[in-house]
Parts: structure tokens; C-alpha cells; sequence
């Protein structure tokens, strides 16, 4: 078979092979980017756009239902599943045909429909999408190809029809009933959407809280802010068995107080995430993966093998749309700029869409105490911020993290209206080494969220 020979190839379609291989067809490399089904990828398509567009449509019915408590009247809200569904949709083909114009328009770019397959170190077969095969080599390779639902072994599972972070956007109607199976960000904010579209909604955590990678109290919160909202929580919960029942499903769950009954007429999984590397065939390259089967990286995105190099997900660590694509940029600085950037030591902020939202930036409070360091801790109710009071929207708490002894900001966790926007205005002042005690004395307009940084570095917990 013939091999076609070009200076770069790029496995996956996703938030940093994309603007990677932009880069490097620019640069003037012969560049091909492989995608076995969607481009743009999980963000675009399954992940991102299309939840928060949902989340949107989600949000407007919260506060439609809330109406009144603004001085408004409204005669009942019906959320139409095919419209939320049609928006969303429209949305997602925007994004999705930005990423396919660019892949196809660009100089020295690409793209092949198909599923590619490693058959030595620098070569790869790509079984097309429209039948047959092609040989590809390149001096480098990227492998770009993400994650996908974990399915947790229990009995029972596969003999109903669950759902997973993509199915669940497809429904055509809103489910009476949504069991929501995991804890984390899928689960949280899925949980919220569909009880706000009508659906009754229990969430199964195996783990003792809610977001358990938070603090205690943020994990505690959010459970609260969701019970509020009329969704069913149950934590510490190991599910035995999964049924199939006339109405729907039924969970056997065991907590506490014994074994019982969940019982549902959906079942969203959403328990993590396992890596695509299954169908790579790594081991005929010899790249490495974990134990669970993310590819091995270095500090600098390098496999096992020379010249091929992890992107994203897939390499394991944190799944996030931004860090995908700061990989690419450590990428683009290392091969196309002669720089020497590692992945080592970047900030790691993310924000958890539930409403109101998550945003995170550096240590936790636990994992600041674990380092030893004498730290402050400020903590501030969203019922003090002048705007959310005023906003009819005061649900959660502002939160830092300070080093007691420099008064440079370890982490913070805004839960709250705009919580993701706040964090970010904590993450640029950590940045520029800006101190607590000057975003304290800082002029911010007022009434804005951000002013709520004033009042926050005002008073820490264990001060009189
Ligand atoms: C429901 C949901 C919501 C999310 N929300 C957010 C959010 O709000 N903010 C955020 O930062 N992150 C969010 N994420 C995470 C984010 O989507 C991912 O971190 C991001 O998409 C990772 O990009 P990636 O570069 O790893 O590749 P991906 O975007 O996962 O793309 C991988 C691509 O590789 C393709 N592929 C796989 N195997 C092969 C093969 N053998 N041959 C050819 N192609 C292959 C796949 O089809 C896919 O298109 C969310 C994820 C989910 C599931
Ligand atoms: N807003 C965002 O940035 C966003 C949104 C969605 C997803 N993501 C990314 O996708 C990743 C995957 O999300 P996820 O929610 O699937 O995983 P996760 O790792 O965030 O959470 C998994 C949860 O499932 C629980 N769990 C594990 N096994 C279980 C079982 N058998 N029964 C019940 N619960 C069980 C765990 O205790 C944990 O709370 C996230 O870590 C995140 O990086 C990001």
C-alpha cells in the first residue's frame, strides 16, 4: 500500500489539535488531521456548547418560574424539550462548521474523515468513513483523541438503556423521571438542567459529598443550593444492582440505612471519564499508557516514542477545554518557535456550570493547610454582595485562600452568580502577584459583582 508521506499528523479533531494544526500548515507543514466523527470534537459537539446552551435555556425557566419575586407576572412556564433541543443544535453546527471551514480551508491542511490506527512508531492507517484505507508517516504525530463515558461495573447495566453526557442532550422528551448516577460536574450540572425543565431528578453519589474534590463546605453548599431546588441528593451511596422496571429503571442502592430502591424512569451515567486509546493500537508505536489508559506524557507533551506527543484528555490530568488548548500552545511555542515551555507549575482555573456557578482558581482550603504554610482563610456569604442582594440572587459564598505570611492569594472558590467570572478576576490578580490586601483597597465600580473583593479581603475567619 502506498504511504503518504506528510510533516505532521493529528489524531483527533479536538481543542488543541485544531488550532495545532492551523499552526503548523501556516508554518508551512504539510499537516492532516484525522477525525473519525464529528470535528470540533467533545467540546463542540457533546461537552461544552451544547450543555451550556442548554443550561441557558435551563436558567431561563428557573427564573421565568421566579418571576413574581421580581415583580413580574407570568401565567406558567412550558419548557418545549424539541426547542431547547433545536437551539442547541443550531449553536453546536455554528462552532462545529467554524472548525470544519478552517480545517479545510487553511494552506497545507487536511482533513480525513476516518478512524486512525498506528501500524509502526511514525505510521498510521486511517480506515475512512466512506470505505477503504490510507497509509500515512510523519515525523510527528499527535494524538488528540480524548475521552469518553466510564461505565462502572454494575449488575445490571447494561441491560437498560442508559444515558450518557451525549444521549441525554438528544431526548425528545423531558424525562419524568432522571436518576443521575456520579457527583461530579456531568452529574451536577445535568441534575440541575433537567429539574429545571420539569423532570423529578435524584442524584446517586458513591462518594461521602457532592463535588468531592472541593472543600467541605463548597461541596455542602451546592447540595443545599440543589435540594433547594427541589433535586433529590444521595451520598455515600454504592449501587448493587440496575433493573429494568415497567416505568423505567430501578437502582438497589445501599448507604447507611441499608439496602433500598431508586427508582426512575432515566438513568444518566456519569461516574468519569475513560480514555479513546483502545482503537490507537499504541502498542505497535510503542507509546505508553497508564494503568487506566491514558497515554504517557512529559512535561513537555512527549509519548514514550520521539515525535509523538499526547494533546488534551487523553493524556490524563485535568479534562478541560482550556487546558487542551494551552497544550497546543505549549506545542506551537516548542516546535514552532524554538521556546522551551512545560506543562509544569500552569494554573489550573475551571467553573463548574451548575447555577449558580462554580469557579475555581489554585489550592483548595485543605490542600493549602496540607502544605504546612501559615495561611488566612476569607470567606464571605453571596447574600453581602450589594448586586446579588439586589439581583434577587444571593444563593452560595465567596471564598480565598491567603498566604498569612507574603498576602499573595493560594485559591479561591466563588460559588455564586457570575462565580466563574469573579474567580477569573482573582486568577488575573494572582497572576500579577497582586496581594490580597490590594484587591481590598482597590477601586471597583460599584455595584459589580467584583466589588464584592473588597468586602471579601476585609475580614478572614479566624480574625476577631
Ligand atoms: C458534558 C460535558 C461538558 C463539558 N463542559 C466543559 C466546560 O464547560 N468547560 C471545559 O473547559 N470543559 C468541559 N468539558 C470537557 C471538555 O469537553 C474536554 O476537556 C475537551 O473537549 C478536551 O478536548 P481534547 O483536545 O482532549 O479532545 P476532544 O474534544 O475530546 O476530541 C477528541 C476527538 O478525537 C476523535 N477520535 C478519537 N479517537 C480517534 C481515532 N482513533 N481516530 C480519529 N479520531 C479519533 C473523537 O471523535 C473526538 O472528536 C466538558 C465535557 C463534557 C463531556
Ligand atoms: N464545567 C466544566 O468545566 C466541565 C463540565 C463537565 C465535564 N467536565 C470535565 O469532564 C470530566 C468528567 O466529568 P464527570 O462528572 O464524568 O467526572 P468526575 O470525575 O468529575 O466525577 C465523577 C463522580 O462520580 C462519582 N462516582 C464514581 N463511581 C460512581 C458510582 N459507581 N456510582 C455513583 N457515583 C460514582 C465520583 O464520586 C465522582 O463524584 C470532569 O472531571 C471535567 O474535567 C468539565
Amino acid at each position: 500500500m502506498d504511504v503518504e508521506r506528510f510533516d505532521a499528523i493529528v489524531i483527533g479533531s479536538g481543542q488543541g489539535g485544531n488550532p495545532l494544526a492551523a499552526a503548523m500548515a501556516e508554518h508551512g507543514w504539510k499537516t492532516v488531521v484525522v477525525e473519525r466523527r464529528f470535528v470540533g470534537g467533545t467540546c463542540v459537539n457533546v461537552g461544552c456548547t451544547p450543555t451550556k446552551t442548554m443550561v441557558a435555556s435551563a436558567r431561563v425557566a428557573y427564573l421565568a418560574r421566579r418571576a413574581a419575586d421580581f415583580g413580574v407576572e407570568n401565567r406558567g412556564v412550558r419548557v418545549d424539550m424539541a426547542a431547547v433541543r433545536a437551539r442547541k443544535d443550531a449553536v453546536v453546527e455554528k462552532w462545529r462548521a467554524g472548525s470544519y471551514k478552517r480545517l479545510t480551508e487553511t494552506k497545507n491542511l487536511s482533513l480525513m474523515e476516518g478512524e486512525a490506527a498506528f501500524v509502526g512508531s511514525h505510521e498510521i492507517e486511517v480506515t475512512l468513513n466512506a470505505g477503504g484505507t490510507r497509509r500515512l508517516t510523519a515525523e510527528r504525530i499527535f494524538i488528540d483523541t480524548g475521552v469518553r463515558t466510564a461505565v462502572p461495573a454494575i449488575e445490571g447495566i447494561d441491560s437498560v438503556e442508559y444515558l450518557n453526557n451525549e444521549t441525554v442532550m438528544e431526548l425528545g422528551a423531558i424525562p419524568e423521571h432522571l436518576i443521575v448516577l456520579g457527583g461530579g460536574y456531568i452529574a451536577l450540572e445535568f441534575a440541575q438542567m433537567f429539574r429545571r425543565f420539569g423532570s423529578a431528578v435524584t442524584v446517586v453519589q458513591k462518594g461521602d459529598r457532592l463535588a468531592e474534590h472541593e472543600d467541605e463546605d463548597v461541596s455542602l453548599e451546592i447540595s443545599q443550593i440543589l435540594r433547594e431546588d427541589g433535586v433529590e441528593v444521595v451520598v455515600s451511596a454504592e449501587t448493587l444492582r440496575v433493573e429494568r422496571t415497567s416505568a423505567g429503571v430501578r437502582l438497589t442502592v445501599k448507604t447507611m440505612i441499608g439496602e433500598w430502591p431508586v427508582e426512575g424512569s432515566h438513568l444518566l451515567v456519569a461516574v468519569g471519564r475513560v480514555p479513546n486509546t483502545e482503537a490507537l493500537g499504541l502498542e505497535r508505536a510503542g507509546v505508553e499508557v497508564d494503568e487506566r489508559g491514558f497515554v504517557k506524557v512529559d512535561e513537555w507533551l512527549e509519548t514514550t516514542v520521539g515525535g509523538v506527543y499526547g494533546i488534551g484528555d487523553v493524556k490524563g490530568g485535568p479534562e478541560f477545554t482550556h487546558i487542551s488548548y494551552d497544550d497546543y500552545r505549549v506545542l506551537k511555542a516548542n516546535l514552532l518557535e524554538g521556546k522551551k515551555r512545560s506543562t509544569k507549575g500552569r494554573p489550573v482555573p475551571y467553573t463548574m456550570f451548575m447555577d449558580p456557578e462554580l469557579g475555581r482558581i489554585g489550592m483548595t482550603e485543605a490542600e493549602a493547610r496540607a502544605t504546612g504554610k501559615k495561611i488566612k482563610v476569607a470567606k464571605m456569604p453571596m447574600a453581602w454582595v450589594a448586586r446579588a442582594y439586589e439581583s434577587g440572587e444571593t444563593r452560595g459564598f465567596m471564598k480565598a485562600v491567603v498566604d498569612a505570611e507574603t498576602d499573595l492569594i493560594l485559591g479561591a472558590a466563588c460559588l455564586g452568580v457570575n462565580g466563574g467570572e469573579v474567580a477569573t478576576q482573582i486568577q488575573i490578580a494572582m497572576m500579577g502577584g497582586v496581594t490580597a490586601s490590594e484587591l481590598r483597597d482597590g477601586i471597583w465600580s460599584h455595584p459589580t459583582f467584583a466589588e464584592a473583593l473588597n468586602n471579601l479581603f476585609s475580614k478572614y475567619e479566624d480574625e476577631e
